[in-house]
Protein backbone atom coordinates (compact mmCIF):
# COMPACT_ATOMS: atom_id res chain seq x y z
CA UNK A 1 0.00 0.00 0.00
CA UNK A 2 1.35 3.25 -0.66
CA UNK A 3 2.46 5.22 2.54
CA UNK A 4 5.01 8.42 3.40
CA UNK A 5 8.67 7.74 2.59
CA UNK A 6 10.52 10.30 3.78
CA UNK A 7 12.61 11.93 0.48
CA UNK A 8 16.27 12.26 0.63
CA UNK A 9 17.62 16.28 0.47
CA UNK A 10 19.70 17.89 -1.99
CA UNK A 11 19.96 21.37 -2.38
CA UNK A 12 21.98 22.59 -6.07
CA UNK A 13 20.30 21.62 -10.04
CA UNK A 14 22.14 18.85 -12.10
CA UNK A 15 21.26 19.13 -15.48
CA UNK A 16 19.62 15.38 -16.29
CA UNK A 17 19.15 15.16 -12.83
CA UNK A 18 15.10 14.82 -11.95
CA UNK A 19 16.09 14.76 -8.07
CA UNK A 20 17.82 17.65 -7.86
CA UNK A 21 15.54 19.59 -10.15
CA UNK A 22 12.51 18.66 -7.58
CA UNK A 23 14.67 19.58 -4.78
CA UNK A 24 15.55 23.04 -6.06
CA UNK A 25 11.64 23.82 -7.00
CA UNK A 26 11.21 22.38 -3.33
CA UNK A 27 13.64 25.08 -1.71
CA UNK A 28 12.41 27.93 -4.16
CA UNK A 29 8.84 27.57 -3.12
CA UNK A 30 9.66 26.90 0.44
CA UNK A 31 12.01 29.65 1.32
CA UNK A 32 11.53 32.30 -1.30
CA UNK A 33 8.08 32.39 -2.99
CA UNK A 34 5.48 30.11 -2.30
CA UNK A 35 3.88 28.08 -5.83
CA UNK A 36 0.83 25.74 -6.16
CA UNK A 37 3.50 22.90 -6.91
CA UNK A 38 1.77 19.17 -5.28
CA UNK A 39 5.41 19.77 -3.28
CA UNK A 40 7.66 17.38 -0.91
CA UNK A 41 5.33 16.43 1.53
CA UNK A 42 2.43 15.42 -0.64
CA UNK A 43 5.06 14.10 -3.61
CA UNK A 44 6.28 11.68 -1.32
CA UNK A 45 2.67 10.31 -1.20
CA UNK A 46 2.67 10.62 -5.00
CA UNK A 47 5.90 9.16 -5.59
CA UNK A 48 4.31 6.21 -3.77
CA UNK A 49 1.31 5.42 -5.44
CA UNK A 50 3.11 5.79 -8.63
CA UNK A 51 5.90 2.90 -8.10
CA UNK A 52 2.77 0.68 -6.58
CA UNK A 53 0.64 1.14 -10.23
CA UNK A 54 4.31 1.31 -11.94
CA UNK A 55 1.90 2.85 -14.99
CA UNK A 56 2.78 2.50 -18.74
CA UNK A 57 0.03 5.00 -19.40
CA UNK A 58 -0.10 8.25 -17.39
CA UNK A 59 -2.50 11.24 -17.49
CA UNK A 60 -2.11 14.34 -15.63
CA UNK A 61 -4.67 17.10 -15.66
CA UNK A 62 -2.68 20.36 -14.99
CA UNK A 63 1.02 20.65 -15.32
CA UNK A 64 1.47 24.19 -13.76
CA UNK A 65 5.70 24.19 -13.85
CA UNK A 66 6.39 20.29 -14.60
CA UNK A 67 7.10 19.78 -10.89
CA UNK A 68 4.66 17.13 -10.43
CA UNK A 69 5.68 15.67 -14.05
CA UNK A 70 8.80 15.32 -13.03
CA UNK A 71 8.13 13.55 -9.95
CA UNK A 72 6.13 10.71 -11.63
CA UNK A 73 8.19 10.34 -14.94
CA UNK A 74 11.50 10.18 -12.91
CA UNK A 75 9.44 6.34 -11.45
CA UNK A 76 8.05 5.44 -14.78
CA UNK A 77 9.47 2.35 -16.40
CA UNK A 78 11.70 2.87 -20.18
CA UNK A 79 8.58 2.67 -22.46
CA UNK A 80 5.84 3.87 -20.27
CA UNK A 81 4.63 7.35 -21.39
CA UNK A 82 3.24 10.41 -19.97
CA UNK A 83 0.52 12.96 -21.32
CA UNK A 84 0.13 15.81 -19.66
CA UNK A 85 -2.15 18.66 -20.40
CA UNK A 86 -1.66 22.43 -19.00
CA UNK A 87 -4.46 24.92 -19.74
CA UNK A 88 -2.13 28.05 -19.53
CA UNK A 89 0.79 28.23 -22.54
CA UNK A 90 2.89 30.31 -20.59
CA UNK A 91 2.92 28.32 -17.77
CA UNK A 92 3.48 25.50 -20.03
CA UNK A 93 6.23 27.24 -21.61
CA UNK A 94 7.69 27.22 -18.32
CA UNK A 95 7.10 23.49 -18.02
CA UNK A 96 8.59 21.97 -21.42
CA UNK A 97 12.24 23.73 -19.94
CA UNK A 98 12.02 22.43 -16.52
CA UNK A 99 11.29 19.31 -18.15
CA UNK A 100 13.97 19.00 -20.75
CA UNK A 101 16.19 20.28 -17.78
CA UNK A 102 15.35 16.96 -16.03
CA UNK A 103 15.98 14.98 -19.22
CA UNK A 104 12.35 13.17 -19.61
CA UNK A 105 11.41 14.66 -22.73
CA UNK A 106 10.82 10.79 -24.39
CA UNK A 107 8.84 10.43 -21.79
CA UNK A 108 6.43 13.27 -21.20
CA UNK A 109 4.18 14.75 -24.17
CA UNK A 110 3.16 17.62 -22.91
CA UNK A 111 -0.37 19.22 -24.58
CA UNK A 112 -1.44 22.57 -24.41
CA UNK A 113 -5.50 22.92 -23.98
CA UNK A 114 -8.47 22.70 -22.45
CA UNK A 115 -9.68 19.11 -20.49
CA UNK A 116 -13.07 19.22 -21.71
CA UNK A 117 -12.03 19.22 -25.30
CA UNK A 118 -8.85 17.07 -25.30
CA UNK A 119 -10.15 14.04 -23.19
CA UNK A 120 -12.72 13.08 -25.93
CA UNK A 121 -9.62 13.29 -28.52
CA UNK A 122 -6.99 11.09 -26.56
CA UNK A 123 -7.50 7.65 -28.19
CA UNK A 124 -7.65 9.10 -31.64
CA UNK A 125 -4.90 11.40 -31.37
CA UNK A 126 -2.47 9.67 -29.13
CA UNK A 127 -2.83 5.92 -29.67
CA UNK A 128 -3.60 5.52 -25.77
CA UNK A 129 -6.43 2.74 -25.08
CA UNK A 130 -6.50 3.39 -21.38
CA UNK A 131 -4.66 4.75 -18.66
CA UNK A 132 -3.11 3.10 -15.59
CA UNK A 133 -2.71 6.40 -13.43
CA UNK A 134 -4.81 9.61 -13.68
CA UNK A 135 -3.19 12.29 -11.47
CA UNK A 136 -6.22 15.29 -11.52
CA UNK A 137 -4.44 18.68 -10.34
CA UNK A 138 -6.10 21.21 -12.33
CA UNK A 139 -9.07 23.45 -12.03
CA UNK A 140 -10.68 21.61 -8.75
CA UNK A 141 -14.22 22.01 -10.20
CA UNK A 142 -13.13 20.25 -13.59
CA UNK A 143 -12.20 17.02 -11.55
CA UNK A 144 -16.15 15.39 -11.25
CA UNK A 145 -17.01 16.40 -15.04
CA UNK A 146 -13.42 15.47 -16.38
CA UNK A 147 -13.74 11.95 -14.53
CA UNK A 148 -17.38 11.64 -15.56
CA UNK A 149 -15.62 12.35 -19.19
CA UNK A 150 -13.47 9.89 -19.02
CA UNK A 151 -15.37 7.12 -18.06
CA UNK A 152 -17.88 7.72 -21.17
CA UNK A 153 -14.82 8.07 -23.52
CA UNK A 154 -13.53 4.62 -22.20
CA UNK A 155 -10.09 6.07 -20.95
CA UNK A 156 -10.68 3.93 -17.83
CA UNK A 157 -10.31 0.31 -17.43
CA UNK A 158 -10.75 -2.52 -14.60
CA UNK A 159 -8.06 -0.98 -12.15
CA UNK A 160 -7.19 2.60 -13.34
CA UNK A 161 -6.10 4.77 -10.54
CA UNK A 162 -7.31 7.56 -9.94
CA UNK A 163 -4.89 10.21 -7.62
CA UNK A 164 -6.45 13.79 -7.40
CA UNK A 165 -4.11 16.27 -5.56
CA UNK A 166 -6.36 19.28 -3.22
CA UNK A 167 -9.36 17.37 -2.30
CA UNK A 168 -9.42 19.74 1.38
CA UNK A 169 -7.74 22.62 0.17
CA UNK A 170 -8.58 24.29 -2.24
CA UNK A 171 -11.34 21.53 -1.93
CA UNK A 172 -13.11 19.29 -4.73
CA UNK A 173 -16.01 18.36 -2.52
CA UNK A 174 -18.78 16.70 -5.41
CA UNK A 175 -15.51 15.19 -6.60
CA UNK A 176 -14.88 13.36 -3.48
CA UNK A 177 -18.59 12.84 -2.85
CA UNK A 178 -18.67 11.05 -5.71
CA UNK A 179 -16.09 8.84 -6.20
CA UNK A 180 -16.36 7.89 -2.18
CA UNK A 181 -20.25 7.08 -2.73
CA UNK A 182 -20.15 5.40 -6.31
CA UNK A 183 -19.88 1.74 -6.54
CA UNK A 184 -17.47 1.95 -9.54
CA UNK A 185 -14.61 3.31 -7.33
CA UNK A 186 -12.86 2.02 -4.53
CA UNK A 187 -11.55 5.42 -2.63
CA UNK A 188 -8.63 6.13 0.25
CA UNK A 189 -7.61 9.56 1.48
CA UNK A 190 -4.39 10.11 2.12
CA UNK A 191 -3.93 12.86 4.92
CA UNK A 192 -1.08 15.55 4.04
CA UNK A 193 -0.54 19.41 4.31
CA UNK A 194 -1.27 22.00 1.44
CA UNK A 195 2.37 22.37 0.00
CA UNK A 196 4.67 24.09 1.76
CA UNK A 197 2.48 24.86 4.66
CA UNK A 198 0.36 23.68 7.53
CA UNK A 199 -2.92 23.92 6.45
CA UNK A 200 -4.29 20.51 6.10
CA UNK A 201 -5.01 18.87 2.56
CA UNK A 202 -4.44 15.11 1.00
CA UNK A 203 -4.83 12.96 -1.69
CA UNK A 204 -7.53 11.26 -2.34
CA UNK A 205 -6.86 7.80 -4.31
CA UNK A 206 -9.62 5.98 -6.43
CA UNK A 207 -9.27 2.54 -7.96
CA UNK A 208 -11.84 2.51 -10.95
CA UNK A 209 -13.67 -1.21 -10.75
CA UNK A 210 -14.85 -1.20 -14.02
O1 LIG B 1 -4.83 24.12 -13.98
C1 LIG B 1 -5.44 25.15 -13.83
N1 LIG B 1 -5.29 25.96 -12.76
C2 LIG B 1 -4.40 25.56 -11.65
C3 LIG B 1 -5.05 24.39 -10.90
N2 LIG B 1 -4.46 24.20 -9.55
C4 LIG B 1 -4.90 24.94 -8.53
O2 LIG B 1 -5.76 25.78 -8.70
C5 LIG B 1 -4.27 24.76 -7.18
C6 LIG B 1 -4.47 25.75 -6.22
C7 LIG B 1 -3.89 25.63 -4.94
C8 LIG B 1 -4.12 26.69 -3.92
C9 LIG B 1 -4.29 26.35 -2.59
C10 LIG B 1 -4.49 27.33 -1.62
C11 LIG B 1 -4.53 28.66 -2.00
F1 LIG B 1 -4.70 29.62 -1.07
C12 LIG B 1 -4.36 29.01 -3.33
C13 LIG B 1 -4.15 28.03 -4.29
C14 LIG B 1 -3.10 24.53 -4.63
C15 LIG B 1 -2.90 23.53 -5.58
O3 LIG B 1 -2.13 22.44 -5.30
C16 LIG B 1 -3.48 23.64 -6.84
O4 LIG B 1 -3.28 22.61 -7.73
C17 LIG B 1 -6.45 25.53 -14.86
C18 LIG B 1 -6.63 26.83 -15.23
C19 LIG B 1 -7.59 27.09 -16.21
O5 LIG B 1 -7.81 28.33 -16.65
N3 LIG B 1 -8.33 26.07 -16.72
C20 LIG B 1 -8.10 24.81 -16.30
N4 LIG B 1 -7.18 24.51 -15.37
MG1 LIG C 1 -2.46 20.90 -6.67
Amino acid sequence: EADRKECTQVTHVHEWDPGSVIQAIDHYCRNKEWAMNVGDEKGCILDSVVSEVNPATVLELGTYCGYSTVRIARLLPPHAKLITLEFNPAVAAIARQVIAWAGLEDKVQLVEGASGDFIPRIKEQFGVKTFDLVFLDHWKEYYLPDTKLMEECGLLRKGSVLLADNVVCPGAPDYLEYVRSSPRYESRYFKSHLEYTKVEDGLEKSVFLG
